[in-house]
């Protein structure tokens, strides 16, 4: 599977994204039949794949100013802001207020953002003091709940998410957000929160879900998303898991793609995987060998109380070996995009028909959710240190 993660990262550098899909000459950034002229343009990048997205800006476009946020421990040097990642931390507050300071008082005729997942945590601006908003975050990203719900709620606490960040641009410049996205579906008001994107969820969606959490006493703090906007917002996205998907469909040949949408608690996602690997060896259906399955998607673990070291993909390995009909020869990797799957330095997992875990110690560590601490002792771990990037989680199964 070297070659093949090796390809899906190929797929997913965003850099390279950019480059197929944007042009600029002649101060005009042209895209998808969309041409907007510019003579002062700033740019904000922000998210895990902030870095090699704003380079491509920086070298084609003279810059006013920039402003770049990247999680901690990821800065390749220069004027570069760290912060929290999955959970803000004062830095992604610093970066809040150096971002609206850049909006409020420099001159400027363009806006460009530069949009991935990991945003909502690395940028911040809201009156609930840090360490509580770390604490909501926590629970938040713990609960089980989906991606696009924990959003509703982090779009209407803060003051900039969900289009809010919006009110503080200038002079009606206008403003263009190239987007990488890390949501099963692409929501654009999901990804990062939304931050340049109207917002369909209201502060009652919130509430019921503040509820559904047991924060409900952060009720207070809930202001209304803006549902229009008075000046030209273009949100273009520019890559995503089914992109990836479909390259690494060519690149295999005799693949089927599954979905790039992947939802529902992990475990269940590799018993599924795992049925349709024994129907296919049973009937012949919906695969005949030799073949490849591909799916893609963000999975969820919901977790309480103490943990292993583990992830999504670890527990998606665990359970499909768990529940895969021991005949013939499979291999599946379970792997996280931006190199890091859930508290584990792992970027995911591969496993094959040869990798022998009894049932017992399965159960215990997904119980305990360790998948990693079990995965590594059977050398089925892979590290890839981090990428850059996020398209979510793909999942390839062979069998040859
Ligand atoms: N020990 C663990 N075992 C399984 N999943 C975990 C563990 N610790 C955290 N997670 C899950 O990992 C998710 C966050 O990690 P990650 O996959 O890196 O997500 P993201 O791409 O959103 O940063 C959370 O949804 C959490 O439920
Ligand atoms: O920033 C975010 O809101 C999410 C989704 O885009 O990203 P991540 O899950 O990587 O934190």
């Amino acid at each position: 599977m070297k070659e093949i993660i090796k390809k899906i990262l190929e797929f997913s550098d965003p850099y390279r994204a950019l480059q197929e899909k944007v042009r600029i000459n002649d101060n005009t950034i042209s895209f998808n039949d969309e041409r907007v002229y510019f003579k002062k343009p700033i740019l904000i990048a922000v998210g895990k794949a902030s870095i090699p997205m704003a380079e491509f800006f920086r070298q084609r476009i003279s810059l006013k100013a920039e402003i770049v946020i990247t999680p901690k421990g990821t800065s390749k040097g220069g004027d570069v802001i760290e912060a929290g990642h999955p959970l803000p931390d004062e830095n992604s507050i610093k970066a809040g207020k150096k971002v609206l300071d850049l909006l409020l008082n420099e001159d400027y005729d363009l806006v460009i953002f530069a949009i991935s997942g990991g945003a909502s945590a690395l940028l911040e601006y809201s009156d609930i003091p840090i360490e509580e908003l770390k604490m909501i975050n926590k629970l938040l990203v713990t609960s089980g709940i989906g991606i696009d719900k924990i959003n509703i709620v982090r779009k209407h606490l803060s003051k900039i998410k969900g289009g809010k960040i919006i009110e503080y641009v200038k002079d009606r410049a206008p403003v263009i957000s190239f987007i990488v996205s890390d949501v099963p579906g692409n929501d654009i008001s999901s990804i990062g929160s939304g931050l340049t994107s109207i917002d369909k969820s209201t502060i009652n969606d919130a509430l019921m879900l503040l509820r559904k959490v047991g924060l409900e006493n952060y009720a207070k703090y809930l202001t209304e998303t803006p549902k229009s906007f008075s000046r030209t917002i273009i949100n273009y996205l520019i890559l995503d898991n089914m992109e990836v998907l479909k390259k690494l469909s060519n690149y295999l040949g005799n693949s089927l793609i599954l979905t790039s949408e992947v939802r529902g608690e992990a475990k269940d996602v590799g018993v599924f995987m795992a049925s349709i690997y024994n129907s296919s060896e049973n009937y012949g259906i919906p695969l005949k060998r030799p073949y490849y399955l591909l799916l893609g998607g963000e999975p969820e673990v919901t977790i309480k109380g103490k943990t292993g070291k583990g992830g999504r993909n670890g527990e998606v390995c665990l359970s499909f070996l768990k529940y895969v009909k021991k005949s013939g020869k499979f291999e599946l990797l379970s792997f996280a995009t931006d190199g890091i799957d859930g508290n584990s330095d792992y970027a995911g997992c591969v496993i094959s028909s040869n990798t022998n875990i009894n049932e017992d110690e399965i159960n215990d560590a997904l119980e305990t959710h360790n998948s990693y601490g079990l995965l590594e002792r059977y050398e089925s771990t892979i590290r890839t240190g981090y990428t850059y990037t996020n398209v979510n989680n793909i999942y390839v199964l062979n069998a040859p």
